[in-house]
């Protein structure tokens, strides 16, 4: 095909590992996430992946999942680009809740609701919320995004809008140069590139969870469109999974 990348959700975070809603929150690598990366680095290192630069969103989870890939790989000086556009989505009000304390504040029915829906939103992180000044004032927002657009919520559409502008504009133009590309983000920044390369519709993506740790590879053709789609790259164990 005359294009590839390469795609990974990062590993497990410590949060993810106490069932709480992560989203802005900058929560760590599990051991068993840094576990995770590790075996993805292993796995491109045995497909011979060679990557020119890679893009991941400012949140460590990422970041060092990335981090983790390259070192296994001896490729720790290729160029890294940080973006908010591929962060994981905002869970806004929720962020910071775990399973028992969603339902029990909302209610059983509104959850199945939000678990359902691909435009509706959760409620909004207000200024009162345990981690808004934590996240808001972080320093990596300086730039951007802008304060207008700066979300307190975001629902999966919302978060597939300021995502999909990054892959056009910035990962499409380096694929145009022949640039091998790695990319290292989250559940829901992938769904929205892999909702985009597959056409899926809306209830597709939403019962597509991609797993953690699994680098997948997508072969695209002279327009873009697929030719190879979410090729898992890993042992046969792992990909069985
Ligand atoms: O409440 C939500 C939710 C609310 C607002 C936007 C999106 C979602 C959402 O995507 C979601 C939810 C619950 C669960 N399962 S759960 O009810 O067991 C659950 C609740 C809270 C924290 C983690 C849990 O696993 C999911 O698997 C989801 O994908």
């Amino acid at each position: 095909a005359k294009y590839k990348v390469v795609m990974v959700r990062h590993g497990e975070s410590e949060w993810n590992q106490k069932n709480l809603f992560c989203g802005w929150y900058d929560a760590s690598l599990s051991p068993k996430g840094e576990e995770e990366a590790a075996n993805a680095g292993k796995a491109l290192k045995q497909g011979n992946y060679k990557f020119d630069l890679a893009h991941t969103s400012v949140l460590k989870r990422a970041q060092n999942t990335l981090g983790a890939i390259l070192k296994e790989l001896g490729q720790e000086d290729i160029p890294i680009f940080k973006t908010w556009r591929l962060n994981e989505r905002h869970y806004g009000g929720l962020t910071g809740l775990n399973k028992s304390e969603t339902a029990a504040k909302y209610g059983e029915e509104q959850v199945q609701i939000w678990r359902r829906s691909f435009d509706t939103p959760p409620p909004s992180m207000d200024t009162d919320h345990a981690y808004y000044d934590q996240i808001v004032n972080d320093p990596r927002y300086k730039d951007e995004p802008l304060k207008e657009e700066f979300p307190m919520f975001e629902s999966l559409k919302l978060t597939i809008q300021r995502t999909l502008p990054y892959w056009n504009d910035v990962i499409i133009p380096q694929l145009k140069e022949g640039k091998q590309i790695l990319i290292a983000a989250h559940g829901n920044s992938l769904r929205g590139i892999v909702k985009h390369l597959d056409n899926l519709t809306e209830d597709q993506i939403m019962s597509l969870n991609l797993p953690t740790g699994i680098p997948f590879e997508y072969e695209l053709d002279e327009n873009f469109k697929p030719v190879v789609s979410m090729k898992f790259l890993g042992d046969e164990e792992t990909v069985k999974k």
